[in-house]
């Protein structure tokens, strides 16, 4: 008998992604499949496709949260779908390709954190994400540095490679039953229920805090202490502060003072942030362009 299949606005059918997409080479192997980077052999286009064999309808309606957040956002701070296509049992993921990798590989290959002015335009580029996001009742849960993305011109994209997707609206993690922990906002540890929601959108913005933190000294706070002590040094300890506070601005340390509230109700949110000195000189983008170009020179130095 006919089986059962449902349309899905987001979801291609009837094509064989093989006939446009040939992937070049792999950029991720995840728990929930492999990754590669691919080109579209009609219009050139570079994509990062994830490729995952789906074995039935309600395995597939488990993406089809992921697939309809990705369609839905449309922003130049946020990673774009080209297309999700369902062929053979196997579902394809097709996202824009951001050829400057994620920030934490960046770091890692100069062996170096960000200067000031690299960090302003960070802050700038993933305020004006997340607040797209909190604009949308989306929130990201796991926002750090190995989840932003660059592209050549020093543009930041913010993605998130943790997730499954529930058949509810919010993202789940797939695999750990909570995100990475040195990036988790204080109440979201406490699961201290707000309107029994333990997550609110000042949670990413604590996340995002702890990232510049991050992008400043290459590491989080904590980052020494194993997965689970973290949740009780970040629930017990004052919020965490730039080590050397003789090297950064005190508008820096203000802008944390202000995101790293342990209480959500007095952390300020992504509008009121995106109005504060420290996050406004970052409206540039010029200083992400010499990282990114100075990181790729890195490579074919090799
Ligand atoms: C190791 O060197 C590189 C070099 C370039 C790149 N560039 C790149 N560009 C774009 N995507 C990726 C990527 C890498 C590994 C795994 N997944 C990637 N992209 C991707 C992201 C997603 N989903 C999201 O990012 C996502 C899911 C839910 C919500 C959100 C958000 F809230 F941020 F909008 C974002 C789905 C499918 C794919 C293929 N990687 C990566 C590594």
């Amino acid at each position: 008998e006919k089986k059962q299949v449902r349309h899905y606005e987001n979801l291609r059918r009837d094509v064989d992604p093989r006939h446009s997409w040939e992937t070049l080479g792999e950029l991720g192997d995840g728990a929930f499949g492999k990754v590669y980077k691919a080109q579209n052999s009609i219009t050139g286009l570079y994509a990062a496709a994830k490729v995952i064999e789906v074995r039935s309808e309600e395995q597939l309606e488990d993406y089809i949260t992921e697939i309809d957040i990705l369609a839905g956002c449309r922003h130049a701070n946020i990673i774009s779908l080209l297309e999700a296509i369902f062929s053979e049992g196997w579902l394809w993921i097709l996202i824009e390709f951001c050829p400057g990798g994620a920030l934490d590989d960046i770091m890692l290959e100069l062996e170096r954190g960000l200067s000031e002015q690299q960090i302003s335009e960070v802050c700038w580029q993933s305020l004006q994400g997340l607040s797209y996001l909190h604009q949308h009742h989306i929130i990201h849960r796991d926002l750090k540095a190995g989840n932003i993305l660059l592209t050549m011109e020093g543009h930041i994209k913010l993605a998130d490679f943790g997730v499954s997707a529930k058949n509810d609206s919010t993202l789940q993690r797939r695999g750990t039953f909570i995100g990475t922990p040195y990036w988790m906002a204080p109440e979201v540890i406490m699961c201290e229920t707000s309107k029994d929601n333990p997550y609110t959108c000042k949670a990413d913005i604590w996340s995002l805090g702890i990232t510049l933190i991050e992008t400043a000294e290459m590491e989080p706070p904590h980052h020494s202490l194993n997965p689970m002590r973290v949740l009780l040094k970040i629930t017990k300890s004052p919020p965490p502060m730039l080590a050397n506070s003789r090297r950064w601005s005190s508008h820096f340390q203000d802008f944390l003072r202000r995101a790293l509230q342990k209480n959500p109700e007095s952390r300020w949110g992504a509008q009121q942030l995106l109005a504060h000195p420290f996050s406004y000189t970052g409206r540039d983008g010029r200083a992400l362009k010499e990282l990114i170009a100075e990181a790729k020179a890195e490579v074919t130095e090799v």
